[in-house]
């Protein structure tokens, strides 16, 4: 098989697009392929996929016209991402698929998502990533250290902790401990700590993608939990840092949380492609 690819990043957060525009390259997306070509060594190497295919052929409900379908390293499918859709949609308006000018829907497995583009020095894209759901607590462990965790669902689960120190969490290298009665689908988990006002930095463990260099859904995940502890009322604005640069969530009004930061595409190509 021949096929089309990029690589893109956001925050670090670094992806293999996938170009399948009718579905008659990728078919169902084959789980293995997805892993192989996430593999740092032996593949193209990204924390995940996102192949860009029309909603009418996807056949899932949107009213967008494109559909972002993202699945993890290890080939998994996650509901949402929030660094992808960045990157996904700096892909769409690159390649003259949506008009940037204005607000435009992109679909993904948590529902439509609106985009705002804005090209300054690079990129920069805010995704309105719908309501947040702010959940229980529960109790997450690494590297020999337990901390009770915030649970927020930002189209996908995330268990968000406050630490003292970002290197409390260790080297992340293997699945952070947690209570998989609250999160029996898995969970992505964010180690945070404060900065100063309205300014956090966090580490993430992903969900099928080990720990990331920066994850959007847990920025927003994380933010919420700040401001939630903070007894902060909305609309509220926190910069998150994360390894791989920063990002800015904003928990408004309405309930809807905003995610803003800057999408590259680095590379292009062709693979032909053994199973
Ligand atoms: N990196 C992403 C989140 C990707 C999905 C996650 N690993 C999951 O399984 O839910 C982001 O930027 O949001």
């Amino acid at each position: 098989m021949t096929f089309a690819w990029l690589k893109g990043h956001g925050t670090e957060n670094d992806f293999v697009l996938l170009p399948d525009h009718d579905g008659s390259v990728h078919g169902d997306l084959d789980p293995s392929f997805v892993a192989a070509l996430c593999e740092r060594r032996r593949g193209i190497g990204a924390d995940g996929v996102l192949r860009v295919i029309r909603t009418s052929a996807i056949g899932l409900p949107s009213a967008g016209e494109w559909f972002m379908d993202y699945r993890n390293a290890d080939g998994s499918i996650s509901e949402m991402c929030g660094n992808g859709m960045r990157v996904f949609a700096l892909h769409l308006v690159q390649e003259g698929l949506v008009d940037p000018s204005e607000p435009f829907v992109v679909g993904t497995r948590d529902g439509d998502k609106e985009i705002s583009f804005r090209q300054a020095q690079g990129a920069e894209i805010s995704v309105d990533m719908g309501v947040p759901q702010v959940q229980g607590v529960s109790k997450v462990s690494a590297a020999g250290n337990t901390w009770e965790a915030q649970d927020v669902r930002t189209g996908n689960p995330h268990a968000v902790a406050f630490v003292d120190r970002l290197g409390d969490a260790g080297t992340l290298l293997t699945q952070p401990e947690f209570d998989e009665s609250v999160y029996p689908e898995g969970v992505n988990i964010e180690f945070v700590v404060r900065e100063g006002e309205r300014h956090v930095a966090m580490r993430v463990h992903e969900r099928g993608s080990g720990e990331t260099r920066s994850c959007g859904t847990g920025a927003c995940a994380v933010a919420v939990a700040t401001a939630v502890a903070d007894g902060a009322e909305r609309p509220i604005t926190y910069r998150v840092d994360v390894p791989g640069g920063t990002v800015h969530v904003s928990w408004n009004a309405d309930d809807h949380i905003v995610l803003t930061g800057p999408a590259q595409i680095v590379a292009r190509g062709t693979m032909d492609w053994t199973a």
